[in-house]
């Protein structure tokens, strides 16, 4: 989507469109209304964005809920996680910085994540977008609003055991350099101290939907399938 008017729009930074399109508060101006203008090309009517935060403790199951959502749904799955062990492989500027925070259990800078959500975004011809890992944090969050200038549709908080989480976590066997007792200890205590604060922000705007995360993966996604069963004529 965006990736179609960056060609044409070379001389409009993107965070020039970011801040005008935070103003609006419009997807379409993000994406297509001024770097058209500016050229002089009619600008096709583009599809509004649909916005899901996936959030949960690690090893809660949202991946592994996002895979079912985007074969059911055909959303775009942008795993926060995903994209900073992408930069760490790459041997990026800050992929020394990521593995550390990673390592650590720890939240990596808030513009670093949400540049690589911006640029997934960007590069996406999806409108429809499961954000999984993201916000973490309140300043997450705000960065989020902020560079992205557009707010969640729909939050979904899959709610684990921590028992359960821990024993996910340290069967899971992907090489994840954070899947260890010492790192999951950690984490848990980030998201307690952290994430649940966000999740509770979601909660008192009526965004927040609490899914049940025990039981086998399709019993779970059959609490989740009704909601974006419940948006998928509006939302295309
Ligand atoms: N309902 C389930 N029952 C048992 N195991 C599950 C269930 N859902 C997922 N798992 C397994 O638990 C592990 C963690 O799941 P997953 O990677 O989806 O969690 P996550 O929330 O994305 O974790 P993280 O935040 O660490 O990335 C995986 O090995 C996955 O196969
Ligand atoms: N918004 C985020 C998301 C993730 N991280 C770091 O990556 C680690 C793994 O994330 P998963 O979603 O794959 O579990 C996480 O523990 C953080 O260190 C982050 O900093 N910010
Ligand atoms: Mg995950």
């Amino acid at each position: 989507m965006w990736r179609r008017v960056a060609s044409l729009s070379s001389s409009i930074s993107s965070s020039f469109l970011a801040q005008t399109a935070s103003r609006l508060n419009t997807w379409e101006s993000l994406t297509t209304g001024i770097a058209q203008q500016a050229k002089g090309v009619i600008a096709p009517k583009e599809k509004t964005p649909f916005i899901t935060f996936v959030l949960g403790g690690p090893g809660s199951g949202k991946g592994t809920q996002c895979i079912k959502i985007v074969e059911t749904f055909g959303f775009a799955h942008l795993s926060a996680g995903d994209l900073l062990r992408r930069e760490i492989a790459s041997k990026s500027a800050d992929g020394a910085m990521i593995l550390n925070t990673i390592k650590e259990g720890k939240i990596v800078p808030s513009q670093v994540t949400v540049k690589l959500i911006q640029k997934e975004m960007e590069l996406s011809d999806n409108h429809k977008f499961l954000i999984d890992g993201f916000p973490r944090t309140e300043e997450n969050r705000v960065s989020f609003e902020q560079i992205i200038g557009v707010e969640p549709n729909v939050v979904l908080f899959f709610d684990c055991p921590e028992e359960e989480m821990v024993k996910r976590v340290l069967n899971r066997n992907e090489g994840r350099v954070d899947d260890n007792l010492e790192t999951i200890k950690k984490r848990l205590t980030v998201f307690q101290a952290l994430s649940l604060p966000v999740i509770n922000y979601y909660s008192e705007k009526g965004k927040l939907y609490t899914i049940k995360a025990i039981g086998t993966e399709d019993e779970i996604f059959e609490q989740v399938r009704p909601i974006f069963a419940a948006f998928e004529q509006t939302v295309g």
